[in-house]
């Protein structure tokens, strides 16, 4: 389906709770009345909810209502369900609420709707809808509250959590003691960045954005015309990855990455990573490679031109060849399962003009070797790709600002002067500005040996492509770990979570953009 231009936008856009209520304030500042656009926004969900657990299928349903507007926009949906034919039965552990949720508690018990302070009579409604606190929210869930949600928690029918699961932190999403963890979850107007975090990612369920149509004005005026988060999204992608070349072209013009990795001790990174990088579409492809595996590449990726290197007792790369020009390539990924022991051949590195990516030991060599100040000095850009192990051996510093990830993500990329992409069920992608790119989806399947190193080719090849040059760098990075991701979550669905091994999971790359053919 096409999404409409104001879609697009909207879909990008990822707020926190303070940039969330400064934009809410400009819009009942412009003169919209709350109360009419918390019946609007209660439309909508309710409109959604009867679709997905239509009537008389789902017949009882229970309303979670909570003191302020959350349990607002909730009454609003019970009255309208109960309209609908649905029995609707709600619990208000909370007696005192904001003006406008208690009139709305009014009406409809003037309905007859039941209202109960203790949760049981809930428990076997065949729906639960939580509105019992939405964003913004910082104060733990305590006592009989906390208790109750534990039970909630419990119960095998869907729960549907309105803006954010009850005890979710809108920014980090942290779990407040207690949260709800909802099968379903509702991000109303804008996707607030909880739902881009790792740690919240087990309480929001499939997660669904209500657009109430907040002018687009209002959103720019808060976040500006470049706002520091961004969320990946598959137009983004498309328009920035070369999925067309000009019919003329030849292999030299459509770039040359040159991967440096592997050792004797892990032969099979470097295959892999050269099959993500051949699924990139790169025009030419060097492998270097510890002597001993130069056959091994060749058989597994006989495109590839492979330089065999001198090898340390150990099996790792001592060096290049002299013969090896590093000012012919267009981009340099380095790294994966090259071992410590090929430590100084990535000090070596740091020179190279061209942008150079570096993962796994690329990493742990630069940790070790504490560069980060000549990162800093590279005329050429530098991509690093850790996971959050890697990433707290590199930037100590910064690490003590997890498990926010953004915020770490950020000061790290400031710091090295590199685009950082920070690996998790929830990427990050952080370019030396601050800004930041958050990658929407994945699969628990990617979490498995060798998908790194894929990633890492990919990565590789796309930047050594001349047609990504006009984008940029942390954009190029974003496109390609959405692509990943996405290659992970079709695998899955044809053979299972567990069926995504690294060679699979190369050969699902293409296949992603498989719609783009025609
Ligand atoms: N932002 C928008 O433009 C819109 C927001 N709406 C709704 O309004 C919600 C935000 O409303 P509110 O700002 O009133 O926030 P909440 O509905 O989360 O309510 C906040 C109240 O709950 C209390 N509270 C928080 N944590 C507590 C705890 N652990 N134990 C006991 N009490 C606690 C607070 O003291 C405060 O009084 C949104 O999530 C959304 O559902 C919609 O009605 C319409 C549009
Ligand atoms: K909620």
């Amino acid at each position: 389906m096409q999404l409409t231009k104001r879609r697009e936008q909207i879909e990008q856009i990822v707020v926190t709770a303070e940039q969330m209520r400064e934009i809410e304030g400009r819009i009942f500042e412009a003169g919209m009345p709350v109360a009419a656009l918390m019946e609007k926004v209660a439309g909508l969900i309710t409109r959604r909810i009867q679709t997905l657990y239509p009537y008389p299928q789902t017949r009882r349903v229970g309303v979670l209502v909570g003191p302020g507007h959350n349990g607002g926009d909730a009454l609003v949906v019970a009255r309208e369900l109960r309209y609908q034919g649905y029995e609707v039965l709600i619990y208000r552990p909370i007696n005192k609420l904001k003006e406008l949720t208690s009139h709305h508690a009014h009406y409809a018990e003037s309905l007859g709707i039941p209202f109960y302070e203790q949760i049981q009579p809930l428990l076997d409604c065949d729906l639960i809808i939580d509105g019992l606190f939405g964003f913004g929210q910082t104060r733990s869930l305590e006592g009989n509250l906390a208790d109750t949600v534990k039970q909630l928690n419990q119960l095998s029918q869907p729960i549907l959590s309105i803006d954010l699961p009850s005890g979710i932190h809108t920014d980090t999403g942290e779990v407040l003691g207690t949260a709800i963890r909802a099968s379903r979850t509702f991000c109303l107007g804008l996707w607030k960045q909880a739902y881009l975090q790792d740690q919240g990612l087990d309480y929001l369920g499939e997660a669904e954005l209500i657009d109430f149509g907040i002018p687009l004005a209002d959103i720019w005026a808060v976040l500006g015309q470049s706002p520091g988060l961004m969320r990946v999204t598959s137009s983004m992608v498309r328009d920035c990855l070369p999925l067309k070349r000009s019919a003329a072209t030849y292999k030299y013009k459509e770039g040359h990455l040159l991967l440096i990795c592997g050792s004797t001790q892990y032969s099979g990174g470097a295959i892999l990573t050269a099959l993500g990088a051949r699924a990139s579409g790169v025009g030419m492809l060097s492998v270097a490679v510890p002597d001993s595996l130069k056959p091994l590449l060749v058989s597994h990726v006989p495109e590839s031109l492979v330089i065999g290197c001198p090898e340390t007792p150990s099996g790792a790369i001592a060096q290049l060849p002299d013969s090896v020009n590093l000012s012919k390539f267009s981009a340099i990924a380095c790294g994966p399962g090259l071992t410590l022991d090929a430590k100084s051949l990535v000090q070596g590195l740091m020179g190279v003009e061209c942008p150079l990516i570096l993962d796994a030991d690329g990493l742990n060599s630069l940790a070790e070797l504490k560069t980060i100040p000549t990162l800093i000095r590279r005329q050429g850009a530098t991509v690093l790709t850790p996971h959050i192990g890697e990433f707290k051996r590199l930037f100590p510093d910064s690490a003590e600002l997890l498990p926010n990830r953004v915020s770490a993500v950020q000061k790290a990329s400031v710091l090295s002067r590199s685009v950082i992409l920070l690996k998790g069920a929830r990427s990050a992608i952080a370019n030396s500005q601050g800004s930041v790119w958050l990658v929407p989806e994945s699969t628990p399947a990617l979490a498995r040996g060798g998908s790194g190193d894929v990633l890492t080719g990919l990565i590789g090849g796309l930047v050594a492509q001349p047609a990504t040059a006009k984008f940029p760098l942390d954009a190029i990075v974003a496109a390609a770990v959405w692509w990943h991701a996405k290659a992970g979550i079709l695998a899955a669905q044809e053979r299972t979570e567990l069926g995504v091994d690294a060679f699979t999971l190369s050969e699902y790359l293409i296949p992603v953009f498989q719609d783009s053919r025609g």
